[in-house]
Parts: structure tokens; C-alpha cells; sequence
């Protein structure tokens, strides 16, 4: 199951510009970057690298991933919940989901990607659009019970293709920071 949750832990999903007091320069610079995050983290693993399905299927979609879609609320949607992890430990939760309507539409196929990066899939075909990078506290109840934690930083952003919107959230976990540390010293 996703870690479905009251609505009401409100999330203040903040661009850039309404970041205020604004997190230290390496927490910006993995926040805001723009390239495949897939491929960053193959990098900082070395290439032990994977993705762990944690949920794959059709529900009701949170009211922010409704407003980000610009959907009516408690519209379906596919949601795709993975762990993206370096050397077996979770570094990162992920949360994609896309409107059923859009989906049924055409043209992306996230059923059969199981443990394949969406990632790849989305940098390789230079027609989707990325969209400004939000970021936000993460709510703890939104995250699977073996990484729950309060004050994580999660980002989202909107991909877009011909009028198909994918919305993806990733939850950067104390591994990841760990691990990037260490690859600085
Ligand atoms: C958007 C990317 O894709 C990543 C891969 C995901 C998946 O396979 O479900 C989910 C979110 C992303 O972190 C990326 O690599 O930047």
C-alpha cells in the first residue's frame, strides 16, 4: 500500500525564490538540480545503483498532486512508489503519478517498468518538458515506516509531453546525504 494518510498534514510546496532561510549549498545543489537524478546516483554508487518498486497502481491522487495537475480533487491516477537505492540502502523515495485520463490518452506506459528507472525513460526522450523544481518538509506519514522521519527534504517536479503530465516527488533519505558527504571528502 502507498502510505495513504490524512489530506490534512498540509504540505507547503516552495520554488526557489520563496525559500527562505535558504539550506546549505550541497542540499541546494542536489535539490534544484535538473539532470536525471537516476543517472547522478549511478554515479555516486558507482554503479550500484537500483530501483525498488514499493507500489505500482491506480488510486485516488492527493489534493497537492491534484492541484499540481491541475486536476479535481480526488481525481485517479496511476502512483508509482520506489526506493532508489545505492549499494542495496535506500537513498531515495520516490512518488510518480499521473492522471488516468492522461494516461488512458496514450503514449507512456508505466505498468510493465517495474525495477526500470522512469528516470531513463523520461531523459532519454528529449520530448518531455521538465518543469520548475518545488521543494517542501516531507510529511513523515507520507513515507513508507522503515525511513518515516520528520523534516526531510522532498522536491517535485512536473514532466510533460504532448499534454501527458507526470508528476514526480523524490524524498531525499539520511543515506543519500551520508553518502554524498562521504564522495566530498
Ligand atoms: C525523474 C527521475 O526518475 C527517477 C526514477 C523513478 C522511478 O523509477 O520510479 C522515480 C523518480 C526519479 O527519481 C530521474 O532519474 O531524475
Amino acid at each position: 500500500m502507498p502510505y495513504e494518510t490524512p489530506q490534512a498534514a498540509a504540505v507547503a510546496w516552495l520554488a526557489y525564490p520563496q525559500l527562505a532561510p535558504l539550506p546549505d549549498q550541497p542540499t541546494l545543489d542536489w535539490l534544484f538540480d535538473e539532470g536525471s537524478l537516476t543517472r547522478r546516483l549511478t554515479g555516486l554508487s558507482h554503479d550500484h545503483f537500483s530501483v525498488t518498486p514499493l507500489f505500482e497502481g491506480w488510486q485516488p491522487l492527493r489534493d497537492d498532486e491534484c492541484a499540481a495537475l491541475g486536476l479535481r480533487p480526488g481525481a485517479q491516477g496511476w502512483v508509482r512508489e520506489v526506493y532508489l537505492r545505492g549499494h542495496g540502502q535506500p537513498w531515495v523515495f520516490a512518488r510518480s503519478v499521473a492522471s488516468r485520463t492522461a494516461l488512458e490518452r496514450g503514449g507512456l506506459d508505466l505498468e510493465t517498468l517495474g525495477s526500470r528507472s522512469l528516470g531513463e525513460l523520461l531523459f532519454c526522450d528529449q520530448a518531455f518538458v521538465r518543469h520548475p523544481i518545488e521543494v517542501c518538509s516531507y510529511p513523515q506519514d507520507w513515507l513508507p515506516a522503515e525511513v518515516a522521519s520528520a523534516g526531510l527534504w522532498g522536491r517535485r517536479s512536473r514532466f510533460e509531453r504532448d499534454g501527458l503530465d507526470l508528476l514526480v516527488a523524490e524524498v531525499f533519505l539520511p543515506a543519500l546525504w551520508h553518502a554524498a558527504k562521504e564522495e566530498n571528502r
